[in-house]
């Protein structure tokens, strides 16, 4: 798991470490980092040019360290003082022991920008509140103009959100501190950051209300059949999806179903003849389910389908015109559950399920803060749709999911998430188990389906670059489903993340 600590709870930690060389420790781990990027794209460091961009806190001294460290070895330093008065005293000091160049906020052009092999951004880090300040904001444009790497956290991006409420800077690379902040993980902060390269120093903060699970901890939840395992025991998932109009929304959510580790799926909507020529597998009686799935494409028989599913005493999944259907009755229409009920919004049902209080914009800009409410508010675990996915739990625990791509908003591709989620909440897994580990597989999947099901570790899943990509479609992210899975439980045994690089 990463771990996203908040703000309160970096403090905490570092408090409890006091007196010991917290600062060094994360120059080091930043200079290491910048130095590796220099030498790959300059061939060496000496003679290259290095931007510092810095603000009057601790943020501004770590950069000015670095700035120190590179200009050691050989660099060419300048740093620019966003507040001359109170930048870090030692951080300066340092570089101007080195013969680093300091200038001020306004003698600095646009020139010097394009001119700079790497420029760091120090302006603010944890210390940062409600985006970037006037003076500071015309930085986000021109730090476009080179390679930057964002010191602790791009300036402008919310810590504890991933909320930009401005201006922000936009890194190629961040290098973060002692732990994750939820702000690298969520976005719109999360796209700021880009890869995140965490330094140890030594920090041991609580656990974070705010993880993003990895290979390994998917590995270790999914079901898998063992010895005595027969269909039933496995779990079997109902799908009420797709109707007259929306035959193929039932396609898909079966499609994701069937590979989602259920014994079975029954299949109990509408286009039940086209289900099951495509998908021969499916069982079409009624009987007994271990969870539902309601919503996809259900159109006019939204309505019996959801009191079905609600009056069941298993878990259940709504989504899509289930979700329109559940916002028109409120919170209420889940109050006599016994059962675990999951939600599957994205932002514009997000929104309604919310009661036209927020428009589905004002959503995608605070994710953490709306996945939260709603799961509060419903009573049910909310997986939250669209770029890093957030599921939240009602008592405020969060999962962020690491592996989407933009290449999943494709009509359809929401109803395989439903299907499979489904599908695993069927096999027994609880709906904070499930939801995040199916929005994994679902995200693992349309990378490879994008990258053409390249074999694991050919590089291409989990760079910055979408090099060699292409569009897909809502069936070939379920047909990539059995391959998203093998390359999770491949990591067990120590080829973790051989294919994602996605780290811890
Ligand atoms: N807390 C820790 O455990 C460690 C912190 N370190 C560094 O210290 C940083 C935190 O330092 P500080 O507490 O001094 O805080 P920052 O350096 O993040 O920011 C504080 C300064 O920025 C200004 N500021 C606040 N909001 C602003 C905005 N929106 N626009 C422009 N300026 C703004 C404030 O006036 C204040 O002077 C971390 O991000 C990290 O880089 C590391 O050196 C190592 C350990
Ligand atoms: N920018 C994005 N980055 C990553 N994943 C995305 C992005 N946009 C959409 N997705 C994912 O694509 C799927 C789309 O689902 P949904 O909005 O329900 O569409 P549909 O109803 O057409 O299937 C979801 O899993 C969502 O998280
Ligand atoms: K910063």
């Amino acid at each position: 798991m990463r771990h996203a600590h908040t703000v309160e709870e970096v403090r905490a930690a570092e408090a409890a470490l006091a007196g010991q060389p917290l600062m060094d420790r994360a120059v080091a781990g930043l200079a290491a980092t910048c130095a590796r990027l220099l030498r790959e794209r300059r061939g060496r460091v000496y003679g290259s040019r290095v931007l510092v961009l810095a603000g009057s806190g601790d943020n501004g001294g770590d950069a000015l360290f670095a700035g120190a460290a590179l200009a050691r070895r050989g660099a060419a330093v300048s740093a620019v003082l966003l507040s001359p008065e109170r930048a870090h005293p030692g951080g300066l000091a340092a570089l101007r022991a080195t013969g680093g160049q300091v200038t001020v906020d306004q003698n600095v052009g646009l020139a010097d920008f394009s001119r700079a092999d790497l420029i760091l951004d120090g302006i603010v880090g944890i210390g940062g509140r409600g985006g970037l300040r006037p003076a500071a904001a015309p930085y986000a444009s021109a730090a476009r103009r080179g390679l930057l790497v964002a010191v602790d956290l791009p300036s402008g991006v919310d810590a504890d959100t991933g909320e930009v409420p401005g201006a922000a800077l936009r890194a190629d690379l961040t290098v973060t501190f002692g732990t994750y902040k939820p702000g690298l993980l969520i976005d719109p902060g999360a796209g700021h950051a880009g890869p995140v390269q965490l330094v140890p120093i030594g920090l041991r903060p609580p656990t974070a209300a705010v993880q993003a699970p990895q290979h390994a901890d998917l590995a270790a939840l999914l079901p898998r059949p063992d010895r005595e395992s027969d269909k039933y025991r496995r779990g079997v998932v109902g799908v009420l999806a797709g109707s007259e109009r929306y035959p193929g929304a039932a396609l898909l959510a079966v499609a994701g179903a069937l590979h989602g580790g259920a014994g079975a799926v029954r299949y109990l909507g509408r286009p039940a003849e086209e289900v099951v020529r495509r998908h021969p597998e499916v069982l079409l009686t009624s009987g007994r389910v271990q969870s539902w799935v309601v919503g996809p494409g259900s159109g006019e028989d939204t309505p019996d389908a959801l009191e079905i599913a609600l009056a069941a005493e298993v878990p259940v999944l709504v989504d899509a015109d289930g979700l329109t259907e559940l916002a028109r009755r409120g919170p209420g229409a889940l109050a006599g559950r016994t059962a675990p009920t999951l939600l599957t919004p994205h932002a514009g049902e997000a929104a309604r399920l919310l009661g036209g209080e927020v428009t589905a914009d004002q959503v995608a800009a605070a994710r953490l803060r709306y996945a939260r409410e709603l799961a509060a508010r419903y009573g049910a675990v909310v997986l939250l749709k669209g770029s890093s996915t957030v599921v939240a739990r009602p008592d405020g625990a969060v999962r962020v999911n690491p592996t989407g791509t933009g290449w999943l908003a494709t009509a359809g591709s929401g109803d395989v998430l439903a299907g499979l989620a489904g599908a695993l909440l069927a096999a027994g897994l609880p709906p904070f188990d499930a939801a995040p580990a199916a929005a994994y597989l679902h995200g693992l999947a349309g990378r490879l389906a994008a990258a053409g099901n390249r074999a694991p570790g050919s590089g291409v899943i989990g760079t910055v670059s979408d090099r060699g990509e292409a569009p897909i479609t809502a069936q070939e992210v379920a047909a990539a489903l059995p391959a998203a899975w093998r390359d999770v439980t491949a990591s067990q045994g120590g080829h973790q993340q051989a294919s994602t690089g996605l780290g811890d």
